[in-house]
């Protein structure tokens, strides 16, 4: 049997070489562009706290009735005393612009508001189309694995640690070996072991079938997208009541409160797939990666500080070297910009579950932030200089004052 494949590829990682340097300009691969001048859907920047939004759990829309509320508030006063359909309507097209399929379409074409809706639809119909003939004809292996049954999946420590929902609930089970990277045992074996035998018989169905699958991201030759053979609902079920709640506390600076999107994907490495992975930020807010095995050696995760856009390609300082080895079973959760790469997997086969989690919300309210960011490391590094400098001169001025007083 030959199916026909994969619409446009989705978009990925954005690469930054060791030295500094972005690839390719740093446009490519599904990294946030400026939106079009034109466009003049705005947001607030402070939410107003003293409104009640609306509910919108009984349209049918293409974002979850969650993502309308949270951004509700954001919306600007004038708006606020419109219909919910028009309310919903202004929402749409801010939310569209950060749907993932919708990035490339984005950089090269866009002239009108209109045109670029139609565009990100077709794109979006395409890849409903293409998901659709994969789940249509492929023969899931372990069908459990495609709704969340969290006591099958998860360690009872990190589900006691969510089931408490607590700063310190968390904290006991996680190691923070490094600023911003957190550790902690996740996965039970045999759901990882049931997880690989899952790809691998998707793997051998596209081998026989010669499907044409989109890969994870532009950045890997192998590997697989969960979310396009059936596993979107369990892995949003992941993101939603496992891994936003400790986002919440550790990464709020980023959205980790609000994140209401995801990509999730398998990786695979070894001599004979992709060896390493070089150095990057991903296109999310929050990532979690998880080793699912098998047996190897090599692979380590290196680390190199947060950056924003702006300062992606700055150097490091010797504190944020940091090199992390995968054990099976073990997720490390990141800021999605903290700069990232993997070693060569020198014997064995590496492979890890990767869940990009990404906040509309805060992709938006980027936007019109001006000054610094909180969670870039260079951003506070140019703050406390300028601020140094700023107390430096009005010293100097009051000396010069002082002078011309006692003269
Ligand atoms: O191979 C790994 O563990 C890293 C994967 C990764 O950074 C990514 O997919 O964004
Ligand atoms: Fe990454």
């Amino acid at each position: 049997m030959s199916l026909d494949g994969a619409p446009t590829p989705p978009g990925g990682a954005q690469s930054v070489h060791a030295n500094g340097h972005i690839n390719g300009g740093g446009q490519q691969n599904g990294v946030v562009a400026a939106p079009p001048p034109h466009v003049t859907h705005r947001l607030r920047l402070n939410p107003s706290s003293d409104h009640k939004p609306d509910n919108y759990e009984d349209l049918e829309l293409d974002f979850s009735p969650l993502v309308f509320s949270s951004l509700e508030r954001y919306l600007p006063p004038n708006l606020l005393l419109q219909t919910r359909e028009m309310k919903v309507k202004y929402m749409r097209e801010i939310l569209l612009r950060y749907y993932p399929e919708s990035e490339r379409v984005r950089a090269h074409t866009i002239h009108c508001n209109r045109e670029f809706t139609n565009t990100v639809y077709k794109q979006l119909q395409k890849h409903r189309e293409y998901r659709q003939k994969i789940i249509s004809n492929y023969q899931r292996l372990h069908r459990e694995l495609y709704t969340m049954h969290a006591a099958n999946f998860f360690l009872p420590s990190f589900l006691k640690a969510i089931n408490e929902n607590t700063e310190q609930g968390f904290k006991n089970i996680m190691s923070e070996p490094c600023p911003g990277v957190f550790t902690f045992e996740m996965l039970q074996p045999r759901f990882c072991e049931m997880l690989l035998a899952e790809v691998e018989n998707f793997e051998k169905w596209v081998h026989e079938t010669k499907f044409r699958i989109m890969r994870p991201n532009t950045m890997n030759k192998y590997g697989a997208v969960l979310d396009d053979f059936g596993m979107e609902t369990m892995l949003d079920k992941l993101m939603e009541d496992f891994i936003r709640p400790m986002s919440k506390v550790f990464f709020a600076e980023v959205g980790g409160s609000t994140l209401d999107a995801h990509h999730g994907f398998v990786l695979e490495y070894g001599m004979d797939r992709d060896v390493d992975l070089g150095f990057h930020v991903d296109d999310s807010e929050v990532t979690l990666n998880v080793c699912l095995g098998k047996q190897f050696s090599g692979g380590e995760l290196f680390f190199r500080g947060v950056r924003c856009e702006k300062h992606v390609n700055t150097e490091t300082q010797s504190e944020e070297i940091f090199d992390y080895s995968h054990v099976p079973g073990h997720a490390v959760l990141h800021r999605g910009r903290h700069r990232h790469g993997a070693r060569a997997t020198t014997s064995g086969n590496r492979i890890n579950l990767l869940l990009w989690c990404r906040s509309s919300v805060f992709r938006e309210l980027r936007k019109y932030q001006k000054d610094f960011s909180s969670w870039c490391t260079e951003c506070q590094r140019e703050k406390r200089e300028r601020q140094r400098q700023s107390v430096a001169a009005t010293k100097l001025e009051l000396l010069r004052r002082e002078g011309q007083t006692a003269t």
